[in-house]
């Protein structure tokens, strides 16, 4: 353990709310209250350099589970866009230089603000973007992990390391930060997965330019606040909500940002690594990246397997928040002998699970709007002709949908597909499963590896050697064994995909905040 983290407690990860405790569950409906008094119809600014700001216009965030309009945040204008580059990079002179006990004071205090109002923040969420209890508590007890790990990692790697010695040079290699960050984050993880990157880059001395993704912002907005309470000096982060054509290309291409992390699609993540490519006039440097994407996540399920462990792990990570996860199971691939028991215990969880609005806790909430319905739509329905269809597939109704309707898609399972079929190649992002038969495990594997795709994988299996086989061969950068393929903690189960999931950069993992440095070697004569 470094000395620096000597004096910290041992690391714990943040216990989940029992939602079943009358009690709690009674708190938690309190807090959409709470969440609604306190920010409903409000008008949110931006941030730059520390001064909050209008934009040139707002535009209303709505809740995708009633149509209900919740609040309005900013649209930042292209000059604004340029302010906030400028601000981040004047903060950097004085963030880089902060001491590393003084950021993870303050990552610790935001951990301990934050433990105070998990249900006011898993209420805000849940709003935005139509996550259950469960699923929004999920994520903001990663944001708890997050801050108490970052913390750690900061003082690791305050450091240093230690080189092969010389013996008449004194040498010494430390870790220095960038500059100016771009955080660009998805809705679907509107919290912990804009913080772990931005926390990322705060750790590592650099300052941060924050992108929410525009369904969501008001979860990045509070947990901002968060750190600005625990001592975070104003202007470190810039806070930018608006429209893709200003804050999209534009923020990824502007001179002055030293670093794009961006986490999101493939199709976007793929066009910021060719754009940040590229240095333009009078840029000194050359762009670091992450990009994170998307997936087309296996579980196998071998013949010896324990085929209700297995199948209450598929319904659990295929379906929970509407099949809306990077890491969701999306395809089954099941050897011969088991197939269609298994398919059969898997339909039965299916067909139990409760379609409804995630204010009430219904296991199955809606997608995020109407346009991503009507895509997953378009795969059921494409599927019908290709595939054979076990449950869902038609319409639901949800009472107290409103406008949002049409939002609410029924969970979905197709058999019989055909490696070459889009259900098995394309991320729906939707609550569809594709089953698909093996002939044995090992071919079970090489249809498991058949896809552009790397992300997370869950391989069942009572045979030691099997397994052992599974841990050399599925090419993914989350493989879980005996267990659902979703749910990752901030500090244990580093996150992040081969292969076209992005650039493998492991959040809350021990190597991530190198991404964010850079290494410099100092020989001193004697
Ligand atoms: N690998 C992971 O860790 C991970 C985690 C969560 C989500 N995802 C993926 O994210 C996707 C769903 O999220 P989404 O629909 O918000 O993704 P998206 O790519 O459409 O949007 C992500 C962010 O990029 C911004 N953006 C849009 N155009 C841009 C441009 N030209 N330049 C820069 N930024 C731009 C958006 O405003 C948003 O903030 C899925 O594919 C999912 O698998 C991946
Ligand atoms: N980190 C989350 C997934 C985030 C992507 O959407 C998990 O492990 O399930």
């Amino acid at each position: 353990m470094s000395t620096l983290m000597q004096g910290l407690p041992p690391f714990e990860h943040a216990p989940y709310f029992n939602f079943r405790d009358p009690a709690v569950a009674g708190e938690q409906k309190a807090a959409y209250e709470t969440a609604r008094a306190r920010y409903a119809g409000q008008t949110f600014p931006l941030l730059i350099g520390g001064e909050k700001v209008a934009g040139g216009g707002t535009f209303t965030v709505t809740n995708p589970a009633t149509g209900e309009a919740l609040w309005r945040f900013q649209q930042a204008t292209p000059a604004q866009l340029g302010e906030a580059v400028t601000a981040a990079n004047r903060a950097f002179e004085t963030w880089r230089f902060s001491d590393p006990l003084q950021r993870a004071s303050i990552f610790l205090r935001a951990a301990e603000l934050l433990r105070a109002r998990r249900l006011e923040l898993n209420a805000v969420m849940s709003l935005e973007n139509g996550k259950n209890w469960a699923e929004a508590d999920g994520e903001i007890a990663e944001c708890v992990d997050h801050f108490e790990v970052f913390a750690r990692e900061t003082l690791k790697w305050a450091e240093g390391k230690a080189v092969y010695p010389m013996p008449d040079e004194h040498v010494t290699t430390v870790y220095e930060p960038l500059g100016a960050v771009a955080v660009i984050s998805p809705w679907n993880y509107p919290s912990a997965i804009p913080l772990g990157m931005a926390l990322g880059a705060l750790a590592a001395g650099n300052t941060v330019i924050w992108k929410p993704a525009s369904e969501t912002p008001l979860s990045s907005w509070l947990l901002i606040g968060l750190l600005h309470q625990a001592g975070l000096p104003e202007g470190c982060i810039q806070f930018l909500t608006g429209t893709d054509d200003v804050l999209g290309d534009p923020l990824v291409d502007h001179r002055d940002v030293r670093m794009v992390a961006f986490t999101g699609s493939r199709e976007i993540g793929c066009r910021i690594y060719e754009r940040a490519a590229k240095v333009q006039p009078g840029q000194r440097f050359l762009k670091r990246v992450i990009a994170e994407m998307g997936g087309k996540d296996p579980t196998v399920v071998c013949a010896d397997a324990d085929l209700d462990a297995a199948a209450a792990g598929i319904v659990a990570s295929t379906f929970g928040y509407s099949g809306q996860k990077c890491s969701a199971c999306s395809r089954v691939i099941a050897e011969e002998g088991v197939y269609d028991a298994l398919l059969e215990k898997v339909k039965a969880l299916t067909e139990g699970l409760v379609v409804g609005l995630p204010e009430h806790n219904a296991d199955v909430g809606p997608v995020i709007h109407a346009g991503s319905a009507g895509r997953i739509r378009e795969y059921i329905e494409n599927g019908k002709g290709t595939a054979r269809l076990v449950c869902g597939g038609g319409e639901v109704r949800v009472d107290g949908s409103g406008e949002a309707a049409v939002n609410y898609v029924q969970p979905t399972i197709f058999a019989d597909v055909e490696a070459k079929d889009p259900l098995f190649q394309e991320e729906i992002f939707g609550p569809v499963l594709a089953f698909a038969r093996a002939r044995d495990w090992r071919h079970a594997i090489d249809l498991a590896n058949d896809s552009d795709y790397g992300l997370t994988a869950a391989f069942y299996s009572r045979d030691p050697f099997k397994l052992a086989e599974a841990r050399r061969l599925m090419h993914v950068g989350n493989l879980y064994l005996n267990r659902k393929c979703t749910g990752a903690l901030s500090g244990t189960h580093a996150f992040g995909g081969y292969g076209m999931s992005g650039t493998n950069a492991k959040v809350g993992g021990p190597d991530y905040l190198f991404w964010f440095l850079q290494t410099k070697t100092v020989a001193q004569k004697y």
